[in-house]
Formats: C-alpha cells, sequence, structure tokens
C-alpha cells in the first residue's frame, strides 16, 4: 500500500519557516504584503480568496482584499491593480481566476508588475521559467515539486509523465521536473495508448481536470502519483494506492501547497524590495 503524501502536513511545516521569515522581515521594516483581488461572486473563489487572506493573517503578512462587483469593467479592474502596482506595502498582487467572461485573463495578468506577480503568470516569469532564471515560479507546480521533494524522492534521472497541458500546472510543472533533471513526457486527454504512456512514469502527476480518468492500469507498480484534480481527483484513488509507492489524497495533497506557495512568493517578493532599498 502506498505512503501517502500529507499536503496539510508538508504546508504546516512550511508555514512555521515562513512565519520565522516574515518575522525577521517585519523587524527590517518590509512586512510581506499580499494584495487579493476578487471580481464577482463565484463560490469556489470566494473561498480561495477567502483561505489565502487567513492564511497570510496566521503567518503575519499583511494582506488585503479588493473585491469588485461581476459588472465591473475590465478597465477598472485595470485601474485597481495599476493603483496596486505603485503601492509600496503590497509585495504581491493575486487576481483570482477564473475572470468573468467579459474580461480579457491575457490583459489582466500582463497588467501586473512582474515583480509583483506571485501567481507567476505574467510572460516574463513565465519565459524566465522556461530558460531556468530567477523568477516566481506558479503556486500549484511550485507546490508540487515541494511536495516530491519533502517526501525525500529524488527527481533526477526518473522518467516524469505529466498528463495535462495548461499553462497554470502541466507545461510549468514540465519546466520545474526538466529543471529537476528528471526526464519528462508530456500528455493530454487526446495522447493515444495513455496507458503505455503513462505507465513508464517513475512519477506520475495528473493535472487533466477529468475526475477518475486515471485507473490502476495507468500506473508503473512502485510510482509517485501526484493528483492535481480538485475538487475531484484525476486519478481513481483506492485503486492506485494499491500499486504506487506513495501517493497524494484529494483533498488534503497538492491543494494546500498552492496557498502556501503563494505566500512564500510574497515573502520572496518582499525580500526582493528589502535587498532592493539597500
Ligand atoms: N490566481 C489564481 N487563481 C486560481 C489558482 C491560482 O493558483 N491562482 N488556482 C486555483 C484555485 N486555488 C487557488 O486559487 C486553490 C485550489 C484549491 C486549494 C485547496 O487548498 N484545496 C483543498 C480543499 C479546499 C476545500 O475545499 O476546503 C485540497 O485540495 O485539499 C487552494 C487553492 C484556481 N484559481
Amino acid at each position: 500500500m502506498a505512503k501517502v503524501i500529507d499536503g496539510k502536513q508538508i504546508r504546516d511545516e512550511m508555514l512555521s519557516e515562513l512565519k520565522g521569515k516574515v518575522q525577521e522581515l517585519t523587524e527590517k521594516g518590509m512586512q510581506p504584503g499580499l494584495a487579493v483581488v476578487l471580481v464577482g461572486e463565484d463560490p469556489a473563489s470566494k473561498l480561495y480568496v477567502g483561505m489565502k487572506t487567513k492564511k497570510c493573517g496566521e503567518v503575519g503578512i499583511y494582506s488585503e482584499m479588493h473585491k469588485l462587483p461581476e459588472t465591473a469593467t475590465e478597465q477598472e479592474l485595470l485601474q485597481v491593480i495599476d493603483q496596486l502596482n505603485k503601492d509600496p506595502r503590497i509585495h504581491g498582487i493575486l487576481v483570482q481566476l477564473p475572470l468573468p467572461k467579459h474580461m480579457s485573463e491575457k490583459a489582466v495578468i500582463d497588467a501586473i508588475a512582474v515583480d509583483k506577480d506571485v501567481d507567476g503568470f505574467h510572460p516574463v516569469n513565465t519565459g524566465n521559467l522556461q530558460i531556468g532564471d530567477d523568477c516566481f515560479v506558479p503556486c500549484t507546480p511550485a507546490g508540487i515539486i515541494e511536495l516530491i521533494k519533502r517526501t525525500g524522492v529524488s527527481l533526477a534521472g526518473k522518467h516524469a509523465v505529466v498528463v495535462g497541458r495548461s499553462n497554470i500546472v502541466g507545461k510549468p510543472v514540465a519546466m520545474l521536473l526538466l529543471q529537476e533533471n528528471a526526464t519528462v513526457t508530456i500528455c493530454h486527454s487526446k495522447t493515444e495508448n495513455l496507458a503505455e504512456v503513462t505507465k513508464q512514469a517513475d512519477v506520475l502527476i495528473a493535472a487533466v481536470g477529468r475526475p477518475g480518468l486515471l485507473g490502476k492500469e495507468h500506473v508503473k507498480p512502485g510510482a509517485v502519483v501526484i493528483d492535481v484534480g480538485s475538487p475531484q481527483g484525476d486519478v481513481k484513488y483506492e485503486e492506485a494506492a494499491e500499486i504506487a509507492s506513495a501517493i497524494t489524497p484529494v483533498p488534503g495533497g497538492v491543494g494546500p501547497m498552492t496557498i502556501t506557495m503563494l505566500l512564500y512568493n510574497t515573502v520572496k517578493s518582499a525580500e526582493m524590495a528589502l535587498r532592493a532599498k539597500g
């Protein structure tokens, strides 16, 4: 039976490390600050932004919430971002996605200052990730790598198969796995003979957003299985857990790491601001 990779436990370890850093920065006059922007009334988005500001409070990060109605224009949202870009108290800006259909996610993400883009979605951060330069790494992919490393799994030389090619998870996690010297294959729901490919994976990352797509026929015995599906897993947990060596549950696996890495990026941004101050 597979070891359960406990995302909540790893989150708690990281939060207590972050709390120390936040205290140090605050004593030096640079309390990290995060602005969370929510447009509309989507219940899941409301839940996530509430969790984000709550966790900020727990580690001592200053946070502020900017709520705009569903009917707000893109221009109104861009004005909020412009103000936050100029605000010295704010080191990280997070616009909760998805946005209402009448807004362009690209235009909004592009408007966030690169050095406050703690979501790591701005094209400059995306490009820097690809060439291996220092940057803000998107939170879910960064959290996946932390989970794997803190479980004691070495990635160098391993075959990692990522199922899913989104800009938010699939593509960036593939880049991070390459940086860890894994051999990386990216598949998607249209990949022919998917099980033949995933069965080769020492590390299998399921980030396709199709509940229960992957069963035991997709998992190599002894593989490490990371399930990014939310709120339901992409992996049939009970089946996969019988043959994997380690597996993340849903909930309680990757999810808690997303917010942890957001806080990590906000602290990193405040550290950069302190260094820039000289
Ligand atoms: N601007 C962004 N928008 C969105 C992102 C993002 O990284 N940046 N990711 C997702 C949603 N998300 C954060 O925003 C998120 C999803 C899930 C969790 C989480 O902790 N899940 C828990 C269960 C939580 C519960 O239902 O009680 C788990 O899986 O254990 C945190 C954050 C889309 N939008």
